[in-house]
């Protein structure tokens, strides 16, 4: 397995493997790994086929943080996920840092961003004013120095794959977007690398948000409510736990991302919980 930290090493690797005919298979990711990543890992894996390549990128990109969000407290441990990497038959991690990626960033000389001006203003755009802005720059960084042929993401993050998706399409970029399913602890709770935060108290109320949405999907079975109403009665059962306080709870088109009046089977929910001083985010189809 190889280990590249310059941006120009892995575009030049990319581009003789893809002289080469050698398909690749792309796993952008934060690092700190956990089951969630290496089943996304996996899911590479299987579409680039024993020939092709399985590159990860490991990368906490500043430009999605907001000022006061957890940027420099964001859990790290490289020796540790290139040991998980290589477990996994992962040809080449791409681990660059800040200055290499972002010339000039902090003092003021970093300039140009790539915006998606629809879907990155709802939900999480909302709560993390620029967090998209931040994600879309990076993710379109990364597809032009690993020059994938498919790049998988999870479901964790719904909304964050539904705006890839747009910018693919807006942009044209020649890369097959996968999503791969949520991968969950045996009590719901969706993995997550801040999940190391919680202290052992909050881990146990942390399972509200995979309750809130079993509670939503079991109403809608019933029959279909007002989302105004739903809206109201997850907030009622998240304020149960003396912990958690919800951000936002949103019921919407799982394509289109746009609000529903009324929920019901097959609407798509999501929310984000602060538990303590942890922000949470979790989504599934009702
Ligand atoms: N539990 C999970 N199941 C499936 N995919 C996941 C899961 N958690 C994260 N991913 C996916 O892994 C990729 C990298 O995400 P990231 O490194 O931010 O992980 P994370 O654990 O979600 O971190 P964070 O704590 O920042 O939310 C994203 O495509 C994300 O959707
Ligand atoms: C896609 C991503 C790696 C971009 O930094 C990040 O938003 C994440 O880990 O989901
Ligand atoms: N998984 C999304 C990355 C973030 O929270 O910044």
């Amino acid at each position: 397995m190889r280990l590249i930290q310059e941006p120009s090493a892995m575009q030049q690797l990319a581009r003789r493997w893809q002289r080469r005919g050698i398909r690749i298979a792309f796993v952008p990711t934060m690092g700190y790994l956990h089951e969630g990543h290496l089943s996304l890992i996996r899911v590479a894996r299987r579409h680039a086929g024993p020939r092709g390549k399985v590159v990860v990128s490991i990368y906490v990109n500043p430009t999605q943080f907001g000022p006061h969000e957890d940027f420099t407290r964001y859990p790290r441990d490289l020796n540790r996920d290139l040991q998980l990497c290589r477990a996994e038959g992962v040809d080449a991690v791409f681990a660059p840092d800040d200055q290499a990626m972002y010339p000039g960033l902090s003092e003021g000389r970093y300039s140009t961003y790539v915006v998606e001006e629809k879907l990155s203003n709802l939900m999480e755009g909302a709560s993390r004013p620029g967090h998209f802005r931040g994600v879309t720059t990076i993710v379109a960084k990364l597809f032009h120095l690993v020059l994938p042929d498919i790049a998988v993401f999870g479901a964790k993050d719904w909304q964050q794959v539904t705006i890839i998706r747009r910018m693919v399409a807006d942009l044209n970029f020649p890369v097959r977007i996968v999503v791969a399913p949520t991968v969950r602890e045996p009590d719901g709770l969706a993995m997550s690398s801040r999940n190391t935060y919680l202290t052992p108290e909050e881990r146990q109320q942390a399972t509200i948000l995979f309750r809130a949405i079993q509670f939503a999907r079991n109403r809608v079975r019933q029959r279909p409510t007002p989302a105004g109403q739903l809206r109201r009665a997850v907030a009622r059962l998240v304020a149960s736990q003396p912990s958690a306080r919800l951000d936002y709870v949103a019921f919407f088109d799982s394509d289109t991302l746009q609000p529903v009046h009324t929920v019901q089977p097959g609407t798509h929910m999501a929310l984000a919980v602060f538990i303590g001083k942890t922000r949470l985010i979790d989504n599934d189809r009702l």
